[in-house]
């Protein structure tokens, strides 16, 4: 068991259920993303001022904002845990499968908006304290709705409260709904809550009226709309359904060497092998470098980032590569988050570098332009 704890606030990472923190308040979903509609469904399982130890509020990070910074970027994984060991402490946690019960179904590597380790520290700056990894496997995916609640929740979890968003669907073929979910845990006098779907409302307040029953609606707040948004580039839509920016976090490596032959150095990142990349091209991007010292927050910069295959240069693989605006040193080595703001086009083959490069000074002007009437 892994337990990633940082400023009194931890998330376990729990990948068989032998070492649980119980008793615990339980969110299930798969969650990739940590989206908005997650947000919702998980906050009613975190420990807010006024419940029994008023613990989340003080300890919890912000959300929503848009702006925060990772602040404690990068996670490390400590010995001791910060968590209290009163009996009556009520875990908040979250449950999810490993792998996806897709990629089990297909058999196919499924790429992530939040791999596992965006996925704890989204979790751990919400308040959540724990992370169940239920190994998604056929034993698991045959058991009947009836004894995934009485083995897996009751049993093991010592569940004493539950959150589910209205279309959870849980068991063998999928076939418990979140109101089976209600009757099943009543009889263990568990009481469950079944949060609406949210809606999209394009950035006005939020009504009541926008919850959403229609399945068929493209404006409900899921991944699968994130991921297609992403695919389309319309980054400023995918911000606002996740409640923060999309990012993509990764160590710089080195590359051809040859952004610095036409005046572009750019920092190359290898990020986690399942992230899912949104629309190939090149965008206009906020950075922050990881300075090294736990204590102090990440220093933002400008930048402008291609994704894509490099044709100018024969590139074979799809490289992210950021350059950042105004700035010189030496970034080898280091960990970068890139906030994705804006697209600004598609990638293109120049038939010289010198081509390239007047393009890339002109994505300079435009990302520029676009930050300063962006405040
Ligand atoms: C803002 C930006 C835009 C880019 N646009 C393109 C492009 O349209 N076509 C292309 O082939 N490469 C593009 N690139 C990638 C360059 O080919 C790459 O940065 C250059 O070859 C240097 O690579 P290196 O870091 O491996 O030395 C772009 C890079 C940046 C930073
Ligand atoms: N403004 C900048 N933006 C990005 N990287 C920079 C910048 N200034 C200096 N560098 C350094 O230059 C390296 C990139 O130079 P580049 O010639 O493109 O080499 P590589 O192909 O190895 O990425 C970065 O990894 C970083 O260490």
């Amino acid at each position: 068991m892994l337990n990633l704890s940082q400023n009194g606030c931890s998330v376990w990472v729990a990948a068989s259920t032998e070492r649980l923190l119980t008793p615990t308040a339980v969110a299930l979903g798969k969650f990739d993303g940590v989206h908005l509609g997650h947000q919702r469904v998980i906050q009613p399982v975190l420990h807010t001022a006024g419940s029994e130890d008023g613990r989340g509020d003080r300890e919890m990070g912000r959300w929503g904002n848009g702006e925060r910074l990772p602040e404690d970027f990068p996670y490390h994984p400590t010995q001791s845990s910060t968590l209290p060991s009163s009996p009556e402490h009520t875990y908040s946690t979250v449950v999810t499968f490993d792998p996806h019960p897709q990629e089990f179904f297909t058999g196919q590597p499924r790429a992530l908006l939040t791999p596992l380790d965006e996925k704890v520290e989204q979790l751990r700056s919400l308040g959540v304290e724990q992370l169940v990894l239920l190994p998604f496997d056929k034993e698991l995916s045959a058991l009947s709705p009836q004894d995934f609640v009485e083995k897996i929740l009751v049993q093991q979890l010592q569940c004493q409260k539950i959150s589910v968003g209205e279309d959870f669907c849980f068991g063998k073929k999928r076939m418990g709904t979140a109101k089976d979910l209600q009757i099943l845990a009543a009889k263990f006098n568990i009481p469950v809550t079944i949060v609406p779907i949210e809606t999209d409302t394009g950035g006005l307040p939020n009504k009541t009226d926008c919850i959403n029953t229609d399945p068929t609606d493209d404006s409900r707040i899921s991944t699968s709309l994130i991921r297609q948004t992403l695919e389309a580039g319309d980054i400023p839509r995918a911000n606002r359904l996740l409640g923060r920016p999309y990012n993509l976090t990764g160590v710089v490596i080195p590359g051809q060497k040859l952004g610095r032959t036409i005046g572009f150095p750019t920092a190359n990142l290898q990020l986690a092998k399942d992230k899912f990349l949104p629309r190939q091209g090149v965008y206009a991007v906020r950075v922050f470098i990881h300075n090294g010292t736990p204590d102090t927050s990440p220093i933002q910069n400008l930048g402008v980032m291609n994704i894509g295959n490099r044709p100018t240069v024969n590139g074979t693989y799809a490289a992210v590569e950021v350059h950042l605006l105004d700035w010189s040193g030496d970034l080898y080595g280091k960990q970068l988050i890139v906030q994705l703001v804006k697209f600004l086009r598609p990638e293109q083959k120049f038939p010289e570098l010198e081509a390239l490069k007047t393009q890339i000074q002109l994505d300079c002007t435009v990302a520029r332009e676009f930050f300063k009437s962006a405040y």
